[in-house]
């Protein structure tokens, strides 16, 4: 007898890795309350890009507590069900859970053998977390004789001792050499789940049929959400493995997945037993930002720049009156110039705007600096007269805000000029701060005075809800452009306040 009779090749699987949403069938029980069966691999697969289907095998009455009662609907009603899928629809990858019954595991083993889809993973559903018994011991035999229709079978501990007919192995080792045994016995993948072990890890061991171990960990988490682990992961596997075709690296993505959904369990608050892990975290975390929460990211992104103005020569001069009157007076310049412009996109900030309010409040903004462009030259340029072209950082920042005015959403073009308010606002609470320490006469105290005005204080918290507002009603992928026109600002911001150090170079004469 040869190798090859003695172990026959294992089931080629060819890799369907160009399906960014691969068609995937669970094979499972259904679960009322959600954590398991049916309805946790339908979350998981979904969750992982896959287009799920599924085929109920058993309906079980269950909740996080316990299962009260399991009805086996007849077996060839479910191979019916089988049949009307894959007569219609092309199926990526198989997963199967719970089968309650031999005939049901007969069932499931003909359309199998028949259909032959490219990736099969069995997860070999005995007994529930609760303790309740999914499956009768005598349907062993029947289980057994589906692993060469399987490519990757995942026990927990005492399933994979009941496979091979032995007792449940007692730490990790042991538990590794049970899954070589079971991968030789049927050549077939084994992925041992430490899940049971104690420890302060949760090891999982992938066993290839030739015996090659590719060992995975991930910190055990402390929760007691953990109904449904198993459905999940080996759901999450098959859809990883229709993408990628790759085994290790869909056991190492969906490991990491599950380590997520749990950390993230708590929130759901499901039952007072087992309740289920959190599938859709990833997709929640790109969900719609509650309240204040996407105006409190940008303020955390923006920090390195909110650092780098009170580092900046010009802000620490003016605070200290010791700034040149050539600084000062080009950065008025170049303020007025600035402002010109700014108060066109506030205008189409206005035009942009969704509300009455919103409009009002843009339109009254883009006047205001026209105003104050006004007040610049009769008040201070007259006072601090300068020849100034239109300077590199100006032109660079009027740019920016141009190009989000002409091509950007409404969210966008807030993005985009709420730093002007937002730092401007900020930089002059802390300069009048520190000014009103200031012991003597302050050569540039009056216009220090006007910096931190209340009211502007007022609009700039207005402008802020109407940022959140516009980030809730958009998309992620809109909130991730939002988030990017207010970066680029908030560095123009720098490098305005910047720019007179740098384009006129350490004054000759202090004022
Ligand atoms: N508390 C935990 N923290 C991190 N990972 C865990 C935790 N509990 C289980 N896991 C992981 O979840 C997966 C399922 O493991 P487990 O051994 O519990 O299988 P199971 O008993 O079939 O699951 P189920 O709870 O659905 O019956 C494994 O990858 C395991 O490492
Ligand atoms: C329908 C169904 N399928 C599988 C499980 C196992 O999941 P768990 O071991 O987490 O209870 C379950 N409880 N119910």
């Amino acid at each position: 007898m040869t190798a090859t009779t003695l172990f026959p090749a294992a089931r080629e699987t060819p890799a369907t890795t160009a399906r960014r949403h691969p068609r995937i069938v669970s094979i499972a029980g259904s679960d009322p309350s959600g954590g398991a069966g049916i309805q946790a691999d339908i979350k998981s697969i979904s969750a992982h890009g896959g287009y799920a289907m599924a085929a109920i095998t058993a309906l079980t009455a269950q909740n996080t507590r316990g299962v009260q009662q399991v009805h086996v609907p007849p077996a060839a009603f479910l191979r019916a069900q089988l049949d009307a899928l894959s007569a219609d629809i092309t199926i990526d990858a198989v997963k199967i859970g719970m089968l309650g019954s031999a005939e049901v595991m007969e069932a499931v083993g003909g359309w199998l053998a028949q259909t032959r889809p490219a990736a099969v993973v069995l997860d070999p559903v005995m007994v529930a977390t609760s303790g309740d018994v999914l499956m009768p011991p005598e349907a062993l035999a029947a289980l057994l004789a589906l692993l060469p229709h399987t490519d990757l079978v995942t026990p927990n501990i005492p399933e994979l001792g009941a496979l091979l007919g032995r007792p449940e192995a007692g730490d990790w080792a042991q538990a590794v050499a049970q899954g070589r045994e079971l991968a030789a016995a049927h050549n077939v993948r084994v992925l041992v789940k430490g899940g049971h072990l104690p420890g302060e890890a949760c090891l999982d061991a992938l066993v290839e049929a030739d015996g090659t171990v590719h060992e995975f960990t991930a910190p055990r988490i402390h929760t007691a959400n953990t109904h449904g682990t198993g459905c999940s992961l080996s759901s999450a596997v098959a859809t990883l493995q229709a993408q990628t075709g790759d085994w290790v690296e869909s056991v190492r993505t969906a490991k990491a997945w599950l380590v997520g959904a749990l950390e993230s369990s708590a929130v759901l608050e499901v039952g007072a037993g087992a309740g289920p892990v959190n599938h859709l975290h990833g997709l929640w975390g790109s969900a719609a930002p509650a309240l204040d929460s996407f105006s409190r990211l940008l303020w955390n992104d923006c920090a390195p720049q909110r650092q780098a103005i009170f580092g900046l020569e010009f802000i620490r001069e003016l605070a200290a009156g010791t700034l040149h009157r050539d600084h000062f007076a080009y950065y008025l310049a170049q303020d007025a110039l600035y402002l010109g412009a700014y108060s066109r996109v506030l205008a189409r900030a206005s035009a942009l705007a969704p509300t009455e309010a919103e409009q009002k409040f843009w339109a009254s903004g883009a006047q205001g600096c026209l105003d104050v462009e006004l007040a610049l030259h009769r008040d201070w340029l007259s006072r601090y007269p300068i020849e100034s072209p239109q300077g590199p950082v100006t032109k660079h920042y009027v740019d920016h805000l141009q190009a989000v005015a002409f091509a950007g959403t409404y969210g966008e073009v807030v993005a985009a000029v709420l730093p002007c308010y937002w730092l401007y606002a900020e930089v002059g609470r802390v300069l009048h701060a520190d000014y009103l320490r200031y012991d003597g006469a302050h050569p540039y105290g009056s216009w220090l005075e006007t910096y931190a005005d209340d009211d502007f204080a007022q609009a700039t918290a207005t402008a802020i809800g109407f940022l959140d507002g516009a980030a809730r009603n958009g998309s992620g992928a809109e909130r991730a452009r939002m988030r990017e026109a207010f970066a680029h600002s908030a560095q123009y911001e720098v490098d305005f306040f910047d720019a007179p150090h740098r384009q006129l170079g350490a004054p000759a004469a202090r004022p």
